[in-house]
């Protein structure tokens, strides 16, 4: 099905705007960031979280909680030494319990990293092939496919529509990180996607999984550290075998409320 860059659809008696597509989903988030930074209303969260916590609330409570929120992740080191080396220890820990991705990784992590320290922060712009693969992960494995509902906080012009004030706005992110002009076979996984002709790294508009501007993710720092450090360190490590062929695993995601999640599988973990 072919879907305009904005379209109305209903879930039950409530009217959703889908932003859908990079040009519709930034021209809203970002351009006109302050009237899309509204939080939608989710009935089930509604019943559970009541509104409360960052995620699901509004106007000035928001704008504090964030505030807090950020400038405690900075405290505590988001991004920082502090943090990266408490990833670290915690990568370690998995180590010690547990003694394929690809073996470009391998390759890659052997010759940045080595096999007598840990992986850390500054190894990852010497290995745009890692970069590229977490990336592609992320892409191909969007954990929230429609992203989390917006509003919009007041009648918003927006391209020739008129949205009412509080109209619950989904910006499909699933939408941006299959955009095939960017990501030429985007249902496959290719970490090509994220490297240009001569291997390094190349950054993307299209890469929202975190979504963007004003309600942008607030741990979005400390997961990207959180990936690198731990897929690095057990790859480091570690070969991850799969039981069965890796092209019969069924890697169709599981979608329950507003998040998708894989299907469990068995792999084993093999020392290196
Ligand atoms: C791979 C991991 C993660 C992904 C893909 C992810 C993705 C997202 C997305 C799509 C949103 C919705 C943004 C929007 O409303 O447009 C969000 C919001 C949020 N995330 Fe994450 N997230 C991740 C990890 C984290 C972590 C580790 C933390 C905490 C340290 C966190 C804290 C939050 C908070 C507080 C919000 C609400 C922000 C707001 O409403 O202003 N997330 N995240």
């Amino acid at each position: 099905m072919k879907y305009g860059p904005v379209f109305t659809i209903y879930l039950g008696s409530l009217r959703v705007v889908v932003l859908y597509g990079q040009e519709a989903v930034k021209e809203a988030l970002i351009d006109q960031g302050d009237e899309f930074s509204g939080r939608g209303k989710l009935a089930l969260a509604d019943k559970l979280i009541k509104g409360a916590g960052i995620i699901f609330s509004n106007g000035e409570r928001w704008k504090q909680l964030r505030r807090f929120a950020l400038t405690t992740l900075r405290n505590f080191g988001m991004g920082k030494k502090s943090v990266e080396e408490r990833i670290q220890e915690e990568a370690r820990f998995l180590v010690e319990r547990l003694r394929n991705t690809h073996e470009k990784v391998h390759e890659e992590i052997d010759r940045v990293v080595g096999r007598s320290r840990s992986p850390c922060m500054a190894d990852r712009s010497q290995m745009p092939y890692t970069d590229a693969v977490i990336h592609e992960v992320q892409r191909t494995a969007n954990i929230v496919p429609m992203g989390v509902p917006h509003a919009v906080t007041r009648d918003t012009h927006f391209r020739h529509y008129i949205i009412p004030k509080g109209t619950t706005i989904f910006p499909a992110l699933q939408s941006v990180l299959h955009d095939s002009r960017e990501f030429p076979k985007s249902e496959q996984f290719n970490p090509g996607h994220f490297l240009d002709e001569n291997g390094a790294f190349k950054k993307s508009d299209f890469f929202i999984p975190f979504s963007a501007g004003k309600r942008i993710c607030v741990g979005e720092g400390l997961a990207r550290m959180e990936l690198f450090l731990l897929l690095t360190t057990i790859l480091q490590n570690f070969t991850l075998k799969p039981l069965v062929d890796p092209k019969d695993i069924n890697i169709t995601l599981v979608t329950s409320f507003v998040s998708n999640a894989p299907k469990p599988y068995q792999l084993c973990v093999l020392p290196r």
